[in-house]
């Protein structure tokens, strides 16, 4: 198989071997994790809050995302420095605390330059943005016993450094505040190699978007269970159908926390195979707003036409497992019967056809994700005047999912999509425009979470037969 330039994309899941790795250099024994992100959550900054009202009224007659084009491409690191406050010191301003409080979240590559320092106290965590452009980062403050980074995947970078002394988990996004003066390294080995590979063009687009992607993150040192009772509560969740319009169904709740975590892990596994998981862009080098897996057959942003094999790289997208195809299956059952006991009029014309699936496009949406109103009609000609229905699979955080006739977000209509949630759209309801508007941060079931280690986000599955 021709990987083309990409070709050390396959290696790296196995190999990839030094991209992005991460080294601390420091001194005491507290755990730090880099977080680096090069994905959809950079081209959502400067957008109103939860990205309303972008892409209004744009969306073009072709694109299928037509609105999820951002230009904003710069890549963003996070830093959780765990156990300890700490600030963050651009190289050559005052460690005042209160002045560095703007840098926060909103450095960005061309900022912060070669350096960056990190300095505070080892008393909470810490989460840090900073740019992942820069070539040294270096946090003040902390007693961090260098372990090692690793940037096993790609786009949003993880690193995991333990925190020898007490040995607890690390995750954790509070502000950063400042104060002492200890001090500990970060230098990315990621950039020396990607250098090596990309001839120097670092953090190029399509360097960073073909990294390989983790739907989940390092295991922390010390995971907390759910407690009985919030398992309770997330298992006792009703089932519910419900059709939406004409062709369109929604089964609340219809995947159960086992089938969702078999499908996460399914999707980890594949997502770092070869046609594994990688964000995807336009013609015009503009990056979507989302992490994507095609199973089946490929999807291509740049053609909107479907393929053997990903032109990027020249990879093939795996198989859809059999076990999903069984779900697609049922739910497709279900909701005709839903559709024939509501519907007393029946028909056939207000049903929703059956259908066999043969892609499945998986898209993984960090808090800032989303995807602009579109029609889903890259598939035959045959298959979208029969009505076959997409079939679209909810896990993660929740989704404001917009849905309607017309293209404008404010004529959309809207429903919270939750872990679990499947929705088919078939039929009369077929060509409908939807898209995603928002994800709502850490509304993933906590038990789906604990049993799968899933990153922050949502993980949506659409099922379609071309
Ligand atoms: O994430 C979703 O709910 C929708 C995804 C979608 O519309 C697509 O991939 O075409
Ligand atoms: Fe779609």
């Amino acid at each position: 198989m021709n990987h083309g330039g990409y070709g050390g994309r396959r290696g790296s899941r196995g190999g990839y071997p030094a991209t992005g790795q991460w080294v601390f250099r420091q001194k005491s024994e507290i755990s730090v994790a880099v977080d680096s992100s090069l994905d959809e959550s950079s081209g959502n900054r400067g957008r109103g809050s939860r990205g309303r009202g972008r892409g209004r009224g744009t969306i073009s007659r072709s694109p299928r995302y037509s609105s999820r084009y951002g230009n904003d491409q710069h890549s963003r690191m996070q830093l959780y420095v765990k156990k300890s406050n700490v600030k963050l010191v651009e190289e050559g301003v005052q460690e005042d605390g209160k002045s560095h409080e703007p840098i926060i979240g909103s450095a960005k590559l061309p900022d912060l330059g070669a350096g960056l320092k990190l300095s505070g106290d080892n008393k909470d965590l810490s989460k840090l943005s900073a740019s992942s452009s820069s070539k040294n980062t270096s946090l003040s403050g902390c007693s961090f016993v260098s372990r090692e980074c690793e940037d096993t995947y790609g786009a949003r970078m993880g690193c995991d450094v333990v925190n020898r002394m007490k040995d607890v988990s690390l995750s954790c996004q509070e502000s950063v505040s400042s104060s002492s003066n200890q001090k500990i390294e970060v230098s990315s080995v990621e950039d020396h190699n990607s250098a090596r590979k990309s001839g120097g063009a670092l953090n190029s687009s399509n360097e960073s978007s073909m990294r390989p992607f983790d739907l989940f993150l390092e295991k922390s040192v010390m995971v907390l269970k759910p407690s009985l009772l919030v398992q309770g509560k997330e298992r006792r969740k009703e089932t519910k159908g419900i059709v939406i319009r004409p062709g369109m169904v929604l089964l609340k709740n219809y995947l159960s926390i086992n089938d969702q975590v078999m499908i996460v892990n399914k999707c980890r596994e594949l997502g770092l195979g070869e046609g594994g998981f990688y964000q995807p862009g336009y013609r015009n080098g503009a990056l979507l707003h989302l992490k994507m897996l095609c199973l089946g057959k490929n999807w291509d942003p740049q053609t909107y036409q479907y393929g053997e094999t990903r032109t990027v790289d020249g990879s093939s997208p795996p198989k859809i497992p059999v076990e999903f195809s069984q779900l697609v299956e049922k739910t497709i059952k279900e909701s005709q019967s839903l559709v024939a006991t509501n519907s007393k009029k029946m028909n056939g014309e207000d049903g929703i056809p059956s259908m066999s699936p043969d892609i499945c496009i998986v898209n993984f949406y960090t808090s800032t994700g989303r995807l602009g109103l579109h029609q889903d009609k890259d598939e035959s000609k045959e298959s979208i005047r029969k009505g076959l229905p997409v079939v679209s699979f909810s896990i993660g955080d929740s989704a404001e999912f917009l849905y309607g006739d017309q293209r404008g977000d404010d004529k959309a209509e809207m429903v919270v999509l939750e872990s679990g949630d499947v929705v088919l759209f078939g039929g009369k309801s077929r060509n409908i425009f939807h898209g995603v508007r928002s994800i709502y941060k850490d509304t993933a079931p906590k038990v789906l979470v604990q049993q799968t280690n899933l990153r922050p986000g949502r993980l949506n599955l659409t099922f379609r037969q071309y």
